[in-house]
């Protein structure tokens, strides 16, 4: 599609708008250092309250059903990570929505392995039914299998590109009244208004469990200061994270290096590295 010049500066005057408020959402992480609630998969816990830390957030990862309401009302948000589920988990899940709801806080939901058992996908639709303030971050193939088609994936691996999953992300925004981020070797940001796709990162980065989970995670620290697209924290893991992978002979090292760079990541990099569309 042809774009005429005034058109191309209102994309790029809204791109360096975003890039801005991406600059301004993660200073006003460090300064408020948001609390993260996080029922997350035992695979991930580690490296996800780590990459919170990193980047400047409080996590705490809880599970009892005992504590949720209290957490609920002084927690910043809500990450729902469904990777290893099971029947006393759901309930507990679908509890801590209900608490988040009660006090209006933003739910992320990443629905780990939906498509791949009834289980995850039935699971995912009714907390993504359930959380008034939503974001849902996954990859291509969870995204396609949420919004009921048939998706290609591997266990918790997407064989599906993002840019495939866009139709089904904007169908989940309609259905959920949510956000949906689309994460992948080029990630989409898509509202209710609005699509926004980033290219940064790097291909190692899916060599390590759990990337997607602390981009979640790093959604919910980003919602908890009012940046609720989940495009803040697409941005600074996809810098991040191809920062890291050049300085990284492998997995082992893209891990370590990337809380390093998260923890050190300025306006000038983001600025610098930032490969931002508004379409
Ligand atoms: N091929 C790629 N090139 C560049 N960046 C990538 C690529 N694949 C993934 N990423 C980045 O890795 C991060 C995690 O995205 P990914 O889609 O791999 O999540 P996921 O499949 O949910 O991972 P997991 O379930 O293991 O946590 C995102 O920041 C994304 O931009
Ligand atoms: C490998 C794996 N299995 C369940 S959760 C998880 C972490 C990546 O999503
Ligand atoms: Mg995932």
């Amino acid at each position: 599609m042809q774009t005429t010049q005034k058109e191309d500066t209102q994309k790029e005057s809204t791109q360096k708008e975003k890039t801005k408020l991406i600059v301004g959402a993660l200073h006003a992480l460090r300064t408020q250092k948001p609390l993260v609630v996080n029922i997350t998969n035992y695979v991930v816990m580690n490296n996800t309250a780590n990459a919170l830390l990193a980047i400047g957030a409080s996590p705490i990862m809880a599970h009892s059903r005992q504590e949720m309401a209290e957490m609920m009302s002084f927690s910043g948000a809500l990450v729902i990570n469904i990777g290893t589920l099971d029947s006393q988990w759901v309930p507990r899940m679908i509890y801590a929505i209900e608490q988040a709801n009660v006090h209006e806080k933003v739910v992320v939901l990443d629905p780990v392995g939906c498509g791949a058992s009834t289980l995850r996908t039935e699971t995912s639709r009714q907390i993504a039914a359930l959380a008034k303030h939503l974001i849902i971050r996954a990859n291509a193939s969870e995204i396609i299998a949420l919004a009921g088609e048939k998706a290609q994936s591997k266990g918790v691996d997407s064989l599906d590109s993002s840019e495939m999953a866009v139709d089904a992300a904007r169908y989940l925004t309609e259905t959920y009244h949510c956000n949906v981020v689309i994460s992948g070797e080029v990630d989409y940001i898509i509202t209710a208004d609005s699509e926004i796709t980033l290219h940064n990162g790097h291909a190692m980065m899916p060599s390590i469990t759990g990337m997607g989970c602390s981009l979640s995670a790093l959604t919910g620290a980003f919602a908890a200061i009012g940046e609720d697209s989940g495009l803040a924290a697409a941005a600074v893991l996809g810098v991040a994270g191809e920062i890291a992978a050049e300085q990284s002979a492998g997995p082992g090292s893209l891990q370590m290096n990337l809380l390093d760079v998260l923890y050190q990541l300025d306006a000038t990099t983001i600025n610098k590295r930032l490969k931002i569309t508004v379409k």
